[in-house]
């Protein structure tokens, strides 16, 4: 048989062979001839793909592209529906943090306002408090539900100011759907060199301020049987490095007391979180305390016990990185 006369039958255009046709089966037992040339283990490998082509390629489009489309599908839908739900949350919660003025808190501001959060801005200075809310306003998308932030001056380490600041928001806001306790101080020295005044300041700002805030905002949360109370600790909350004594027992404790505050608020259906960063690019280290007192300020670098990694500064306040200890 010639092989030109083959080829339109074998592609079907003219003669579609039948499987029972002769000429169909003398097509085929060429092929079989011609391939008994090809190495045995090519052969074998063109039979069994022969053999289970169709069944893989059934296998392919009845199940696993469906499955794989499906699964995609699924996940796209769950993580839409999550920023709904996180989006229906935000919208007129009330978001009270501590230590907006600056860094982390003040980044938490602006994310908390643009979702249309109402906020209460906590700080001891009042006219870094209006700046921001200047800056809020300015930036304000005008098609959204946007609020303007309410301010409360007190200085943490002042554990009277502190109850009556929470008893003023409880008055203009009603309740506090979520308490973000930011605010901190970082210490620079020596254990030998540390007066017991700072070691009190440190504990003050740091742990006895946002747990004086929290009990005072508590009781109205447990009524409502709703509510988030975040803390932001730190990894020296967990590990314990040399010449950040004060710091880092005031975060020991601060993530001793809300594990504890967790366990018992399950029942009230009140969730607590402690957050735990790395180093990030804030003016937490230049207003460090230092073992006199005195504001550490970033310049004197003899007072820094020992530069272990340094590297260019962050581009943006969010990047994580290990500078110094
Ligand atoms: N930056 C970092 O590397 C890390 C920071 N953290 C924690 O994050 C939190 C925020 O720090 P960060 O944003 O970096 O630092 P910043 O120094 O930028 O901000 C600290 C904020 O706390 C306020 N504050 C300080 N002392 C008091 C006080 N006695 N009463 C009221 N408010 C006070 C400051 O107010 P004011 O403007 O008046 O000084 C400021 O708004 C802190 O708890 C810190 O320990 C944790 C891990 C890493
Ligand atoms: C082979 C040795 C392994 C050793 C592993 C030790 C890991 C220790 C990691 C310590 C990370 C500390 C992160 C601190 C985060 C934090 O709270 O930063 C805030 C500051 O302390 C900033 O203020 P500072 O005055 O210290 O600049």
């Amino acid at each position: 048989m010639e092989y030109s006369n083959l080829v339109p039958c074998l592609l079907g255009a003219n003669c579609p062979p039948a499987p029972r046709d002769p000429e169909w089966t003398k097509v085929f037992s060429l092929l079989t001839m011609e391939s008994e040339t090809v190495v045995p283990w090519a052969r074998m490998f063109t039979r069994w793909k022969n053999i289970h082509r169709g069944k893989l390629m059934d296998l392919t489009f009845t199940a696993i592209v469906p499955l794989l489309l499906g699964s995609v599908g699924l996940f796209a839908l769950f993580r839409l529906l999550q920023r709904m739900r996180m989006r229906a949350y935000l919208q007129d919660a009330v978001v009270v943090i501590t230590g907006a003025t600056s860094g982390l808190g003040k980044e938490c501001a602006k994310a908390f306002h643009a979702a249309g959060s109402r906020l209460v801005l906590c700080g001891r200075n009042g006219e870094r408090l209006q700046d921001l809310v200047q800056e809020l306003s300015a930036k304000a998308n005008h098609a959204k539900n946007i609020h303007k932030p309410f301010t409360v001056i007190f200085d943490l380490s002042d554990t009277k100011m502190v109850a009556s600041a929470a008893e003023e928001i409880l008055k203009c806001v009603g309740h506090v759907d979520i308490l973000i306790n930011n605010a901190g101080i970082s210490y620079r020295g020596t254990i030998l060199d540390t007066g017991m005044d700072v070691d009190k300041k440190v504990m003050e700002t740091n742990y006895f301020g946002p747990i004086a805030f929290t009990k005072a905002l508590l009781p109205s949360m447990i009524r409502r049987q709703q509510g988030h109370i975040v803390v932001i600790s730190s990894v020296q909350g967990k590990i314990s490095i040399p010449f950040r004594s004060a710091y880092a027992a005031s975060k020991h404790a601060t993530q001793a007391f809300f594990d504890c505050l967790r366990a018992e608020m399950e029942q009230y259906e009140i969730d607590v979180t402690v957050v735990s960063p790395g180093y990030i690019q804030t003016n937490l280290s230049v207003n460090a305390v230092t073992a006199d007192g005195s504001r550490y300020g970033g310049l004197q670098t003899n007072n820094a016990p020992q530069q272990l990694i340094q590297q260019p500064p962050a581009r943006g306040a969010e990047m994580p990185m290990l500078t110094t200890w």
